[in-house]
């Protein structure tokens, strides 16, 4: 309540007004019954009665009460309005959510759809509907759903386009999450605060055509309407008389006072909407008082102080079921360090002939041509190259979430033996996160804000086993103390945590379900040096213990010189040179690979320097 009241302060004076306005219109169409002096429907002064202290606002050529015709009015017009609105706002959400985040052949076919309405004149068309259909509420309400739900599609898919690009989306795409699944749950809430204003606009919209069609008697006489009141007194020749003064201008006005106040009122419910938005991020990222707070190694500190905050769970919490490691391995499906770098072991991962380029037509270009490359169980494959040269084109072609201007033009991406590029969306999703995992560039945006970071582990591992939550959670903790994170930091939010810390939770999100073999792009880019070494060492650890095959993605030469047991280095969009590490760093024959061992940046002699 103290925050309704907090937030109405902060609302301008117009957003306050226009509120009010409709609050009170509410409930004028909630209490009409018992506001309105006379019965409508009765005859209680003489035919055009002039305004007077019983009938204030006169009388129509009936003689019924023109203010309790006014009253009543409110009901079906805020009614047919409502429903009207809520029902276009419904069917233009699902369609532009669905074509958004789908996109492709649905999204095609459904803004055709929304085209040929938007084509379409209005006003002939509820004139045809209304004369095949007859005219009544169910048709009014009909007729300002089909013509106000295409618009906000059209508005909500751009919305979504957009939101489901975000890195958050594309990791949980990436470990296999079901389309529903990644909806409902982390696009729909993104983009609710942009519907609930649309809503209140849409009711603005629809009080206006409610009144239109009630005018061109499409409106139902047994429900006197504002709208049909002034169809009714055009009919009834109000405006060759004086009586229109009273008959038509107070329901005009009517109209005109409720679609500027939804309009007035529309800026606050967006800025309450936003508001809601964040305070409840607020809420989740502050958590509930009295946690005790950890620093940045994850022991308590006093609480009041420190950056970092979260909940410690109580002692004894977790009972462990086995080691994270055994969690890891327990779901590991191959051979993996006898087999590591062996030249007669069989390939996890061949890519043969990949062409992928960018657009159509005329402008079709980049990605990468006839790319080859092999990589060995418990191997780590470094695919180096300088900027544009094809690497990420090639890792997203892998975990087949490529952009949407992407073309395949031919190869095969053979995954024990089974063709990834002939894999229906169901089947690559049922690989994705169980047996294909990714660490995604820039960990704070692969992690979702406002969830924790353990439950984001829960919801890797969820996606692919049917656990109890209860032992998901645990397993998350286990998988955190496999990245080197205490177990506490499950109940962080990412803001909270570190960059380094954030990459950690990103890559135990890709090791949730013992996949085969992980992609890694870019797993240090923007750490700082000394995080990168961290990093570094967690994925050469990582490497050994539990025979990870990696295909490692980066710029960086000296990051995969420390971790690749073979590199592939690429140059637009080829691989020009490939084999051992050093044998590579070695001996490079490629003029490229010879640049980029150039490029490295050599210390200075510092002994010599300070003689
Ligand atoms: N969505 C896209 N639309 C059009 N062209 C693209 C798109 N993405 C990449 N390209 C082009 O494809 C080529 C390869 O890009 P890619 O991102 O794979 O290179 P990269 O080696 O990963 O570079 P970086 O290290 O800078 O990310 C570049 O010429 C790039 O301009």
């Amino acid at each position: 309540m103290s925050r309704l009241l907090s937030t109405w302060r902060t609302l301008p004076l117009t957003s306050r007004l226009g509120l009010a306005v409709v609050v009170v219109l509410c409930a004028v169409a909630i209490l009409a019954p018992w506001l309105a002096p006379y019965d409508p429907s009765e005859r209680v002064a003489r035919p055009f009665a002039h305004p007077s202290l019983d009938h204030p606002l006169g009388a129509d050529d009936a003689g019924h009460d023109l203010l309790s015709v006014l009253i009543l009015g409110a009901r079906p017009s805020l009614l047919v309005g409502g429903i009207a609105a809520v029902v276009a706002t419904a069917v233009g959400s699902t369609v532009g959510l669905t074509a958004g985040y789908l996109r492709g052949v649905v999204d095609t076919v459904l803004m055709r759809v929304v085209d040929v309405v938007l084509s379409l004149p209005v006003v002939p068309l509820t004139l045809v509907i209304g004369v095949l259909a007859g005219p009544g509420l169910p048709t009014q309400i009909v007729v300002i759903s089909l013509a106000l739900w295409a618009p906000m599609a059209r508005e909500l898919r751009a919305q979504v386009l957009s939101v489901r690009e975000r890195d958050h989306i594309l990791a949980l795409r990436a470990v296999g999450a079901r389309h529903g699944y990644v909806l409902i749950r982390h696009v729909v809430p993104t983009v609710a605060v942009l519907v609930v204003p649309q809503l209140v606009l849409a009711v603005k919209s629809a009080v206006l055509l409610e009144a239109t069609l009630a005018f061109l008697g499409l409106g139902d006489v047994s429900s006197m309407s504002w709208g049909m009141m002034l169809s009714v007194a055009n009919s009834r020749n109000a405006f060759l008389t004086d009586a229109w003064l009273w008959w038509v201008v107070p329901p005009g006005a009517m109209i005109a006072l409720t679609v500027l106040a939804v309009a007035l009122a529309s800026g606050a419910v967006e800025r309450v909407a936003a508001g809601s938005g964040a305070a409840r991020r607020e809420r989740r990222t502050s958590g509930p008082r009295g946690r005790a707070r950890l620093d940045a190694s994850g022991r308590a500190a006093p609480s009041g102080t420190g950056e970092f905050t979260a909940e410690i769970p109580p002692e004894g919490a977790v009972t462990r079921s086995a080691s994270p490691i055994e969690s890891v391995r327990s779901t590991e499906r191959g051979p993996s360090t006898e087999l590591h770098a062996g030249a007669s072991a069989p390939a996890l991962l061949h890519l043969e002939g990949l062409t992928l380029r960018y657009g159509d037509g005329d402008e079709v270009g980049g990605g990468c041509r006839e790319v080859g490359l092999e990589l060995l169980r418990g191997e780590v494959l470094g695919l180096v190259g300088g900027s544009g040269s094809g690497k990420s084109t090639v890792a997203s072609a892998v975990v087949g979430l490529m952009p949407a201007a992407a073309r395949l033009q031919g190869g095969r991406i053979l995954f024990d033996g089974i063709d990834l590029l002939e894999l229906g969306p169901r089947e690559r999703r049922h690989l994705l996160g169980s047996r294909i995992g990714l660490v995604p560039q820039e960990a704070q945006s692969a992690l979702n804000p406002v969830h924790r970071v353990g439950e984001q582990i829960v919801e890797a591992l969820l996606v692919h086993e049917r656990l109890p939550h209860e032992s998901a959670r645990e397993r998350a903790r286990e998988l955190l103390g496999l990245v080197g994170l205490p177990a506490e930091r499950f109940r962080a939010y990412p803001h909270q945590l570190s960059g380094g810390q954030r990459q950690r939770v990103v890559l135990a999100i890709a090791l949730a379900c013992g996949p085969d073999l992980v992609v890694a792009d870019e797993p240090t880019s923007g750490l700082d040096v000394l995080v990168q070494q961290e990093i570094l060492e967690l994925l050469r650890d990582l490497r050994d213990r539990l025979g990870l095959t990696m295909l490692l993605v980066t710029h960086d030469l000296p990051v995969v010189m420390q971790v690749a047991d073979r590199l592939a280095v690429m140059h637009d969009g080829q691989v020009v040179e490939q084999g051992a590490t050093s044998a590579v760093l070695a001996a490079p024959q490629h003029p490229c690979t010879r640049r980029l061992l150039d490029s490295l940046p050599e210390l200075p002699d510092l002994e010599g320097a300070s003689r």
